[in-house]
């Protein structure tokens, strides 16, 4: 499960931050300042925050995804973050191809953003032909049918568009698709959001089978029986900083900031925090 450079951790921050540069009349923006923490390999962390708070971001750099993306680019600039002993401020163009084989991002809303144009079967496959164009088809053909039932979807829907299947189906597909390369990271940022209550545990155990592989897991939800379910520790974020970090259950017993005593109040629904500052509270 290491990297061969690797002896620690499987993710780091340390003191880490990260702006959006300036763009057209947008200014400069910090949007993570100063965070820290370590997750060893196997291990699972939840991150949460209210809205804008960073954990997009935070799963972007982590990912590497910040040194391959599109526009707007964060850039890291303070501290440092490491994935499988890479850091995320100096990783070369090799080590980071490696890097997104060996890191799966599910980004938010994944499912509502698959390609139209491709069954379930090739947009399962297609991560695996573009890194391996001679991959043997009929491998292939099983590795997709198990992601298939992993993720609870019949094997009838392999020849199906996704405007065929229901949102919580899209979502499936987009999470065995980001599963099909079997990666040692698996990063997730909302991944049971559009998923009907009662197929939610199929990413919970899902989580869990990764984790008993020696997967180590990241993901943001603001689902506190998920966050129960599958995390070791959780980050809180609140305006770019960590407002928390540890045991859920642990932090709301206890909350060391206003965001997490709202949140331990309403049972979860930590989205409608604001700030008093927001609220127009002195
Ligand atoms: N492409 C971008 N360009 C400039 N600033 C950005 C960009 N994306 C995010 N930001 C800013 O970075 C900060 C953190 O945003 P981020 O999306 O990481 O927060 P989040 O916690 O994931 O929010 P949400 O829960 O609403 O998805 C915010 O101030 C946001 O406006």
């Amino acid at each position: 499960m290491k990297h061969p450079e690797q002896d620690g951790p499987a993710v780091r921050a340390s003191d880490l931050s990260v702006d959006y540069a300036a763009h057209g009349v947008s200014p400069s923006n910090r949007a993570l300042d100063g965070i820290s923490f370590e997750l060893p390999v196997g291990g699972s962390l939840g991150v949460i925050g209210s809205s804008g708070s960073g954990k997009s971001t935070l799963l972007r750099v982590l990912s590497g995804r910040h040194l391959t993306g599109a526009d707007s680019r964060p850039f890291v600039s303070g501290g440092d973050a490491s994935t499988l002993g890479r850091s995320m401020r100096k990783v070369g163009r090799k080590e980071l191809t490696k890097l997104t084989f060996e890191v799966s991002l599910l980004e938010q809303e994944a499912g509502a953003h698959l390609k139209p144009e491709l069954t379930v079967t090739e947009l399962i496959s297609e991560p695996v032909l573009a890194r391996d164009k001679k991959f043997s088809e009929q491998a292939l053909g099983v590795r997709v049918a198990t992601l298939l039932d992993a993720v609870q979807m019949p094997l009838s829907s392999l020849d199906k568009y996704p405007y065929e299947l229901s949102g919580g189906q899209r979502q499936r597909i987009a999470i065995a698709r980001a599963l099909v390369l079997g990666p040692k990271v698996f990063i997730a940022d909302e991944p049971t959001a559009g998923i009907d209550i009662t197929v939610r545990h199929t990413v919970t155990e899902l989580l869990d089978g990764f984790r008993r592989d020696g997967g180590t897991v990241i993901v943001v939800t603001h689902d506190l029986a998920m966050l129960r379910e599958v995390t070791d520790d959780v980050l809180a974020l609140h305006q770019s900083r960590v407002v928390g970090y540890g045991p859920i259950d642990a932090m709301l017993a206890d909350p060391p900031h206003e965001f997490l005593a709202a949140l331990a109040q309403s049972g979860g629904t930590e989205t409608q925090y604001e700030t008093p500052e927001a609220v127009g509270i002195d």
